[in-house]
């Protein structure tokens, strides 16, 4: 039998994030031969083969077919794979891995704020130092199509491994594009983001490989996987409310629905007037308040683990792209 494979950040700052994720999930992963072994499972589901990689790694392996599912940042998956789109799927953003690639430049160039001031920039240093200017990056074409896209003509990249914050005090660029969260390493090194400078914003993803062996059983799998994921996301963005009153009818459910974004996984009251909705998490008080203006005595809320529906909307959305 030809194995499901499914990549998982092996290190990095994605990797306790994706286990955590996949475990929420109902996939807990397992390094059955220690923990230096490469190759996994999945408890309880045989056919799902796990592979620990690095996350640029995983993205280089969706780009050539051989796993079906990763989990990398967006980032990586536009940088290392030229027309990503006809490769991978972006099925979901996870929530986490949140970062930004961005243009920055040193603090000291006050007259420099949009991209337009740094082609202006750009167009005279190449007339004042007869060379362009050096963009310090280790992404290189999502600089490239970015510039491209401002009219930026006058520069040239400087391809940089690490510390790239520090070129321009280094003296080994100009200006650099790099990946930020907090801020914190752009500021220590005086630089600043251009204002309409940001490239993109990156999450982790669950991504699929189109390239990956997509037999019958393969989607079988998938769709199962991708049915724990629903679940439990649609578990996350909910916390269940249930109440019994005599007033409780059509036109009310219909108002809290629009007000508070609810949902009625089993429909309206049944005939003792008992009601169960999920409700979005931060409308949980509001709501209360709302069904006991209307006559309930109490309302109980509490949290769900999934919430299993017939539609799939994450395995819908790989059938329609394979
Ligand atoms: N502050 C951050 N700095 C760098 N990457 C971040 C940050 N926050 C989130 N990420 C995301 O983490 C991913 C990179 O993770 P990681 O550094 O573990 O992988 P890698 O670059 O393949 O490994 P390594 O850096 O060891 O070569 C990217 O998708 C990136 O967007
Ligand atoms: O905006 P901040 O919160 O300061 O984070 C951004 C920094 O974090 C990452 O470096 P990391 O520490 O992962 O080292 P690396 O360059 O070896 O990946 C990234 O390359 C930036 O340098
Ligand atoms: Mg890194």
């Amino acid at each position: 039998m030809s194995a499901f494979v499914i990549a998982v950040p092996a290190k990095g700052r994605l990797q306790e994030n994706a286990e955590t994720y996949f475990a929420r999930a109902g996939l807990k992963l397992a390094k059955p031969r220690g923990a230096r072994e490469y190759r996994g499972t999945v408890v309880g589901v045989p056919e799902i083969e796990v592979a620990f990689l690095s996350a640029s790694e995983i993205a280089q392996q969706l780009a050539a077919g051989t796993v079906h599912f990763g989990i990398t940042g967006e980032d990586l998956i536009r940088e290392s794979i030229p027309r990503a789109d006809a490769h991978v799927v972006l099925l979901h953003p996870l929530g986490f891995g949140h970062a930004t690639v961005v243009v920055a430049v040193p603090q000291a160039w006050i007259d420099v704020r949009t991209m337009a001031d740094l082609d202006d920039v750009a167009t005279a240093f190449r007339l004042d130092n007869d060379a362009r200017m050096r963009v310090a990056t280790k992404y290189v074409n999502l600089t490239r199509a970015f510039f491209a896209r401002h009219g930026i003509v006058d520069y040239r990249i400087v391809e940089s491994a690490g510390a790239t914050e520090g070129a321009p005090a280094a003296g080994t660029a100009e200006l650099i594009v790099d990946i930020t969260s907090t801020g914190t390493t752009l500021t220590a090194n005086a630089l600043k983001i251009v204002d309409d400078g940001v490239i993109l914003r990156s999450q982790a993803n669950l991504v699929a490989a189109r390239g990956a062996r997509w037999d019958a059983a393969a989607r079988e799998t998938a769709r199962l996987v991708l049915d724990r994921i629903a679940a439990y996301d649609r578990a996350a963005s909910f916390r269940e409310m249930r109440t019994r009153f005599k007033a409780c009818d059509d036109a009310l459910i219909t108002e809290a629905r629009e007000r508070f974004g609810v949902e009625t996984p089993f429909g309206g009251p049944t005939s003792s007037g008992m009601l169960t909705l999920h409700c979005p998490p931060d409308q949980v008080h509001a709501l209360a308040t709302f069904l006991r203006g209307h006559g309930a005595a109490s309302v109980v809320v509490g949290p769900l683990d999934y919430v299993f529906a017939c539609e799939n909307p994450l395995f819908d959305r790989l059938e329609a792209a394979l």
